[in-house]
């Protein structure tokens, strides 16, 4: 077959060329052995010839006996009209070239595919950082939401804190207190009785927030005197009052003692109230407010205000001490306060405990009388103590002043000439018993000072005449915005043979509390500085008694109340 085709290959491009059809030298270079060469001439010469149907007759020649090949196949049908030429090797090379290029395209466009996808990468990329920066935007915004929202709570959590979940008497806020009693005692003076108001959005039950109210005044009576604020709504302003001794219930101790019920008010020990002796003051804003109260209507209390921590002050030293009170009018309040911190101290150790004189002075004879209950109170504190508390009562329409002379009897004063006058040996406190031995040896027990502040007074805080000038009665340290832990450790050092001790010296204490003008008259004046009141120097009446008796001034602490 390949011969005859050799043969008709060749034999037609001869005859074409001698024809004029077509040049042989074309064909020369083309080698034979390519079959496809060799049909490429064919496609020459029946491309441009009528011959074509004598191939195609070959064609069909060999399409019947080997069946055509799909590209001759092609050709037939081409011949026939009926399909395209195959491509020629030109045209393969254009497709190629084209495919090449197509390629190169496809990698141009690859490339600009992954250009654009680099470029979509970045933009993505870069929409990615602006959505990083976004996020980062939002972590950053996120700490401020956060900080928002914990400021938001923290907020709301002292707003709760502060109006439900404060301890039911606090510094910081006025809590309601209901008024459960009014008792009139004397045209100007009355004493109304509050319990806690229970409300359901106290984190404490009722019976706990009255157990509370219970301990606080527990707490705060062993220690010395203190105050709470009561609040007149309508013109927004405060006035302290000194809460009167309240019913102690009876209470068992380790050692099988027992302390006496005490009961001033109610049959009943237990009683979770506060009570305060009001004397309504002409024109007062806060004390006329409340006289209108009644039984059933709610103030506003805020405190405690501790202020002198009198058991340390006075201290126990060989029972020898005293405490002498002048209470003018409502100042009887913070006496009864003293008196019964005091008792409450020394309760198991009577012997040690000072002697405490009250002198009460009033307008009416109406304050004296024995229905009273603050004389009631009186008595009973009397009776209790043993006569270690006593009381007088003076009273301005029957012309019974307090005088110096009633001071310089009560305080056991002695003139210089009298001091003098040899004396019995002093009783000696365990302090002193404690160094009958080896004073040196006990000395070091006693922690010896490290440094020697020796007979300086003016460091002892408690004890000391000259720092008690500036002082604002602030005895106590405070501790979530309330005073109730003493503020100093007392320093002071006394001389035993020779050898510093830390032994405070304690002081006997004079104490003046009422109206201005009644302190004035007794200790003098106080006076304000960096917007507290301070005590002042010691003025007035007992001024006048320390130039006479100097150990009013060495023994003795006047505190203005
Ligand atoms: C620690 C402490 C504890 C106390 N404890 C008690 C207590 O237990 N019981 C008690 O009854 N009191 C107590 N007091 C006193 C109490 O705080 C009040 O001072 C007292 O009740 C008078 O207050 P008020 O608002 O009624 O009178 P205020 O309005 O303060 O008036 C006081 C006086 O000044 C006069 N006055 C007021 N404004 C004027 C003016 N513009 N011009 C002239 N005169 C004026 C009034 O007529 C009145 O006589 C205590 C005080 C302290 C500091």
């Amino acid at each position: 077959m390949s011969g005859r085709l050799l043969a008709a290959g060749f034999r037609l491009p001869r005859q074409a060329a001698a024809e004029g059809r077509i040049d042989l030298a074309k064909f020369t270079s083309v080698p034979r052995s390519s079959h496809s060469q060799r049909y490429a001439l064919q496609r020459i010469y029946t491309q441009n010839h009528p011959a074509r149907l004598f191939h195609a007759s070959i064609s069909r020649q060999s399409r019947s006996r080997f069946g055509p090949s799909k590209s001759r196949e092609q050709d037939l049908k081409a011949a026939d009209g009926q399909e395209e030429l195959r491509p020629s090797r030109k045209e393969k090379r254009r497709e190629r070239e084209r495919r090449v290029q197509e390629r190169l395209n496809l990698t141009e466009d690859g490339k600009e595919r992954s250009q654009k996808e680099r470029s979509q990468k970045e933009r993505s990329q870069k929409q990615d950082q602006s959505q990083n920066g976004a996020k980062q935007e939002k972590t950053r915004r996120v700490p401020f939401k956060v900080v928002l929202a914990v400021g938001a709570g923290f907020v709301l959590w002292q707003t709760w804190k502060g109006v439900f979940a404060a301890e039911p008497l606090n510094g910081q806020t006025f809590s309601p207190f209901e008024i459960v009693d009014q008792q009139q005692i004397s045209p100007t003076a009355f004493i109304i009785t509050v319990k806690p108001v229970i409300s359901r959005w106290d984190p404490l039950s009722g019976q706990a927030k009255l157990e509370w109210i219970d301990n606080l005044q527990r707490e705060l009576s062993r220690a010395g005197t203190w105050a709470v604020e009561i609040k007149q709504p309508e013109l927004q302003v405060a006035r302290d009052y000194t809460p009167l001794p309240y019913d102690e219930p009876s209470t068992a101790h380790e050692d099988g003692t027992q302390d006496r019920a005490r009961s001033f008010f109610f049959s009943q020990p237990t009683s979770p109230t506060m009570k305060f002796l009001i004397r309504k003051t002409d024109g007062g804003e806060v004390s006329s407010w409340l006289s209108r109260r009644k039984v059933g209507d709610t103030i506003e209390l805020r405190g405690p205000h501790q202020s002198f921590n009198v058991v340390a002050r006075v201290g126990a030293e060989d029972g020898d001490k005293r405490v002498v009170f002048l209470a003018g009018g409502t100042g009887i309040a913070p006496a009864l306060q003293t008196a019964n911190s005091i008792f409450q101290e020394h309760q198991q150790t009577m012997k040690q405990m000072p002697q405490v004189d009250i002198i009460w002075a009033n307008r009416s004879r109406e304050d004296c009388r024995p229905e009273n209950p603050i004389i009631k109170l009186l008595e009973q504190l009397k009776q209790e103590s043993q006569g270690k508390i006593s009381y007088v009562c003076t009273v301005d329409e029957d012309g019974t002043f307090i005088t110096a002379n009633d001071i310089i009897a009560k305080a056991q004063l002695e003139s210089p000439k009298q001091a003098q006058k040899p004396t019995a040996s002093p009783r000696k406190s365990w302090w002193f018993s404690a160094s009958a031995g080896s004073t040196q040896a006990n000395a070091a027990q006693l922690e010896p000072p490290t440094q020697s502040t020796g007979k300086d007074e003016t460091n002892c805080y408690f004890h000391s005449p000259q720092l008690l000038v500036a002082s604002a009665g602030e005895d106590y340290e405070k501790i979530n915005g309330e005073k109730r832990n003493p503020k100093w450790k007392c320093t002071c050092w006394k001389k035993v043979d020779g050898v510093d001790l830390r032994i405070p010296k304690f002081k006997n204490l004079l104490m003046v509390s009422g109206p201005e003008g009644f302190i004035n008259h007794f200790a003098g004046p106080k006076y304000w500085a960096d917007g507290k009141e301070r005590q002042g120097p010691v003025g007035g009446v007992i001024g006048q008694l320390a130039k006479k008796y100097p150990s009013l001034t060495s023994d003795w602490l006047v505190l203005k109340l």
